[in-house]
């Protein structure tokens, strides 16, 4: 069984009027990236702060490869790669010294890896920090995180500020890292980037977990929708008694889901005329809206939708 790295037991961070964590359990395996998704102020940036150490839990603990995330922080840190929501470097040192001042902290002696991510971002970092735009100082915090190859690597919202090329390269880096058994975990409000690099995710909401999902499940789940439009509207008023699950009708426009089997929609198709088919198949994002509404509050156990842990 693949082991655990990052496990989170009953966390609490209560900082009152419902804000903070409550009851956090959630558990990432070796090798695994895991995605953590939830609107502003749910509670996303204080996990991570625990995980990272900064802060003491009012209730339960984390650990990470087996070490408690607070009282072993500085053991942690010896393998862990971090990105920090909100950067702070120091202004004056121009990019090439702050790396240089990060990894010598870090004690490494390598940096080649630095080189590398350097090159991969495109970054100039003989530029004064203070003169940096975000995107660049966000390339040299990712930067940061990855140039002591750490096994397990913590990324609060890592692509904010990063133009959609850089975004692109920042994946590309994620799955290069995963499939050296690295494991990787991420904050991010970027449905796109969490459908492309995790295994799973958690949606967190007010302090809550409201689900954690299985990335190629999910994406085995998504709707398809089919809008036909016929050449009469009798055709489209015959095609509505085929039994079809039908979401929509504008005159000669029909939209039917299908989930399945194909072929019985084809078939029955086959016997109208159609001017026009369109796909519609329903998106991450769409799905996870779902999740970030009133309703949708279930407790903050590690199960699924569908129960499984
Ligand atoms: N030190 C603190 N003292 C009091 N309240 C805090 C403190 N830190 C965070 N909070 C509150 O806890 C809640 C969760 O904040 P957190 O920063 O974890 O959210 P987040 O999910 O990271 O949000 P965002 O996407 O906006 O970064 C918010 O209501 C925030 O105001």
């Amino acid at each position: 069984m693949e082991q655990s790295v990052i496990e989170i037991l009953n966390l609490t961070k209560d900082y009152g009027d419902g804000r903070g964590i409550f009851n956090t359990n959630l558990i990432v395996k070796q090798g695994e990236v895991f995605g953590f998704l939830g609107p502003n102020g749910a509670g996303k940036s204080t996990t991570i702060r625990n995980l990272m150490g900064f802060i003491r839990p009012d209730g339960g603990s984390c650990k990470i490869m087996g070490m408690d995330c607070y009282l072993e922080a500085d053991k942690i840190q010896e393998r862990l790669g971090y990105l920090a929501g909100e950067i702070s470097f120091i202004d004056g040192l121009t990019g090439k010294q702050m790396l240089d001042f990060i990894a010598d902290m870090k004690g490494i002696k390598d940096k080649s890896k630095m080189h590398e991510l350097m090159q991969h971002f495109e970054l100039n970092s003989s530029g004064k920090i203070k003169k940096m735009s975000k995107g660049m100082k966000q390339k040299v915090a990712i930067i940061c995180a990855f140039m002591g190859e750490p096994d397990v690597i913590i990324l609060d919202e890592p692509t904010s500020g990063l133009d959609p090329l850089m975004q692109n390269k920042f994946i590309d880096l994620i799955l290069e890292e995963k499939k050296k058994g690295k494991t990787i975990f991420i904050s991010s409000h970027i449905f796109e980037e969490i459908e492309r690099t995790c295994d799973r995710t958690a949606i967190i909401r007010k302090g809550r977990l409201v689900a954690i999902e299985d990335m190629k499940s999910l994406n085995k789940r998504k709707k398809k929708s089919y809008i036909i439009t016929f050449q009469s509207i009798e055709q489209a008023n015959q095609f509505l008694r085929e039994g079809f699950d039908i979401i929509d009708q504008k005159d000669k426009q029909i939209t039917v889901a299908i989930q399945g089997d194909i072929n019985p929609f084809i078939h029955s198709l086959a016997h109208y005329e159609i001017k026009n088919l369109d796909i519609k198949i329903e998106t991450i994002e769409e799905i996870f809206m779902h999740f970030y509404g009133e309703e949708n509050q279930a407790g903050g156990d590690q199960h699924d939708r569908k129960g499984t842990v």
